[in-house]
């Protein structure tokens, strides 16, 4: 096992960030941590590298207590931190070298593993640009590239896609893969379901300092499969025609993102025929419909009854 936690408690005064987590993860696995802002992910990352202190419980990585055999293991781990920590006064070579050098790489390797790291995630042309230049997604590419040049065997990434654009986004989402295949287990969290059903082979998510559901994504989609989410476009969204909508029986959510209504609800013929009827009585009109598969967001909103976007 990479991980092993057992009954972890972090809190922060009132409030209760871990509510006794216990996470097995295997090596060789891309382990997605799923769950809306304020689940508790970042606390658990932060227990488990030794950048906060948990209350209870005990965290194994690599078979050893970080908080005992810290630096030993500490090498063997890349984390990219949800804040982006580069120095905006260095050069992108000169970020990556100097996180290099903090995890001992040996001296002779230094400049190889720099550009390997820095071409990893498209950025060798761009070594000697000041960071500060950099764009959002360019930063959190460097910010990754800081991460694994000691080639690390767990690399931990908590929400590295936040407010980039999608080329970036994909991007680092393949160069998760691939650094997977490289042999190191990669720990992901997101609160972008999507991501998460793409990339991950196993799956927790957290609501609440929970952990409220684990399994691979067809484990967990197979645990809602009474239901079906029904996309639609409308020419005109209003808040009325979701009101309308959420109170049609059978459905469980619906939501609007850029002009697309996703509708979840129980798997019955009959209930695409009520949703058509409560646009049409709200004064809307279909422009187009499909019947999708249910999704990680079905799961988590049968679990707590709320959205993930929420
Ligand atoms: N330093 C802190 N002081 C007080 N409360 C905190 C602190 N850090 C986190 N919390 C609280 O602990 C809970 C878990 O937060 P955490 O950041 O771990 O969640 P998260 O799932 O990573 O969310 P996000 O994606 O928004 O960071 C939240 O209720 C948050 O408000």
């Amino acid at each position: 096992m990479v991980l092993q936690c057992q009954d972890v408690v972090k809190r922060y005064k009132e409030s209760l960030a871990l509510d006794n987590v216990s996470l097995n993860i295997k090596e060789g696995s891309i382990f997605g941590l799923l769950g809306p802002n304020g689940a508790g992910k970042t606390s658990l990352i932060n227990c488990i590298v030794g950048l906060i202190q948990k209350d209870k419980g005990s965290i194994y990585v690599f078979g050893s207590d970080l908080s005992k055999n810290g630096i030993g293991i500490k090498k063997k781990i890349g984390i990219v931190p949800q804040e982006i920590a580069v120095y905006r006064d260095l050069t992108a070579y000169e970020n990556v070298a100097f996180f290099a050098k903090l995890y001992e790489v040996d001296k002779r390797e230094i400049k190889a593993r720099v550009e390997e790291a820095l071409e990893f995630v498209g950025l060798l042309d761009k070594k000697d640009q000041f960071s500060k230049t950099f764009s959002g997604g360019m930063m959190r590419r460097l910010n990754i590239a800081c991460a694994i040049a000691h080639s690390p065997r767990l690399i931990i990434m908590d929400e590295p896609t936040v407010g980039i654009d999608p080329q970036s986004r994909e991007l680092i989402l393949q160069s998760v893969k691939t650094l997977n295949k490289r042999g190191s287990t990669v720990i992901y969290t997101s609160h972008y379901m999507e991501e998460v059903e793409k990339i991950c082979d196993d799956i927790a998510i957290m609501d609440h300092g929970r952990v409220i559901a684990r399994g691979s994504k067809e484990e967990l989609i197979a645990s809602i499969e009474f239901q079906q989410v029904v996309e639609i476009k409308v020419d005109k969204v209003t808040e009325e025609l979701l009101t309308n909508l959420r109170d049609v029986q059978g459905v469980l959510e619906a939501n609007e993102e850029k002009g697309k209504i996703t509708v979840t609800c129980s798997k019955n013929n009959d209930l695409v025929s009520k949703i058509i009827e409560a646009v049409t009585n709200s004064g809307g009109k279909v422009t187009a419909l499909s019947v999708e598969k249910p999704n990680l967001e079905g799961v988590f909103l049968t679990l707590t009854g709320r959205s993930l976007r929420d």
